[in-house]
């Protein structure tokens, strides 16, 4: 089937597709420099990446966070690297400029710089990512060197560390006290180590900002305040399709699951009544 005539899902025909310039890691440093910020959003499929890009999002992340968001574990342990690549690959089939970020899930990368390569590596071969993701501050820099010098660009996860739950007490703020010089000798550790990026969860905001003027490479907050470089968010957080108790840093810009479940009693009840299909939907 030509491009032109494919039904679903295809976006605009290559022909007809203006030159869009990809972002890459560079851009994104200079953005910091040029005090411009920019917006990450998680990105599971196709529909939410191609809108997502369309809107000018300059990253998206298949984040981990699929294993609560899309595959509804509790947390995003369970979730594998074998569940996450067909994920990736449809995000950057999907995104003409954004970076497409792959985060790496628990228990992929921490036993090793060699077991983070080889993972990495799967992320980049089977679903053209264009960079990777890990958790982790100084003791992760052996992974961080190791895949940067092996091509493979990363983007660093420090403050509240997800996959680490268990041993940080539960979904707590860090680095409050004493402890806010540890996240700033992370944020460093992860610079030295080749990382272009640093995502920072739940850091108080001056922390955050002391952070962002002590490292040259962007640093990307949830839950750390307005002075970083770049933000990110959970989109269907900040867009309303997950209902329930919310972090109090999402804000909420739609009310997504309010529409689709007008849509679905809409539908059920017009073919309940007979009143879907009608003649212009019958052959
Ligand atoms: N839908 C979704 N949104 C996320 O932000 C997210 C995921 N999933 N999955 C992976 C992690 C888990 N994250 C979380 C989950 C819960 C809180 C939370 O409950 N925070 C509370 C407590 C903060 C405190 O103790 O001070 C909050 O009110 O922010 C925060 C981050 C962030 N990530
Ligand atoms: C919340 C972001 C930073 C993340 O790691 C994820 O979605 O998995
Ligand atoms: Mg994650």
């Amino acid at each position: 089937m030509s491009e032109e005539t494919a039904p679903y899902g295809t976006g605009p025909a290559k022909a007809e597709a203006p030159q869009i310039k990809r972002i890459r890691t560079h851009h994104l440093r200079e953005m910091k420099q040029r005090g411009e910020k920019f917006a990450m959003l998680t990105a599971y499929e196709q529909y939410a990446a191609q809108t997502f890009d369309e809107a000018g999002i300059e990253v998206l992340l298949v984040g981990d966070s699929a294993s609560n968001n899309v595959f509804g574990n509790e947390t995003s342990l369970p979730v594998t690297v074998d569940e996450l690549i067909p994920l990736v690959r449809a995000v950057t089939r999907s995104a003409r400029r954004a970076l497409v970020v792959a985060d790496l899930p628990f228990g992929s990368y921490q036993a090793s710089p060699e077991q983070a390569y080889l993972t990495a590596v799967r992320f980049m071969k089977e679903a053209n990512a264009h960079a990777v993701k890990l958790e982790g501050g100084v003791e992760m820099a052996p992974q961080v060197r190791k895949l940067t010098e092996g091509g493979i660009p990363v983007m660093a996860h420090i403050g509240f560390t997800p996959q680490s739950e268990h041993n940080l007490g539960g979904y707590r703020v860090q680095g409050r006290g004493d402890a806010a010089k540890l996240v700033v000798e992370e944020a460093i550790a992860m610079e030295e180590s080749g990382a272009f990026a640093v995502v920072m969860e739940m850091v108080p905001g001056d922390v955050a900002a002391e952070v962002t003027a002590a490292v040259s490479i962007p640093t990307i907050g949830i839950g750390a305040g307005v002075q970083c470089d770049g933000q990110v968010l959970v989109w269907q957080d900040a867009f309303g399709l997950r209902t329930g108790r919310m972090p109090r840093f999402v804000k909420q810009y739609a009310d997504l699951h309010g529409v689709l479940l007008q849509a679905a009693r809409d539908y059920a009840a017009d073919v309940k009544a007979g009143t879907f299909p009608e003649a212009e939907h019958t052959f």
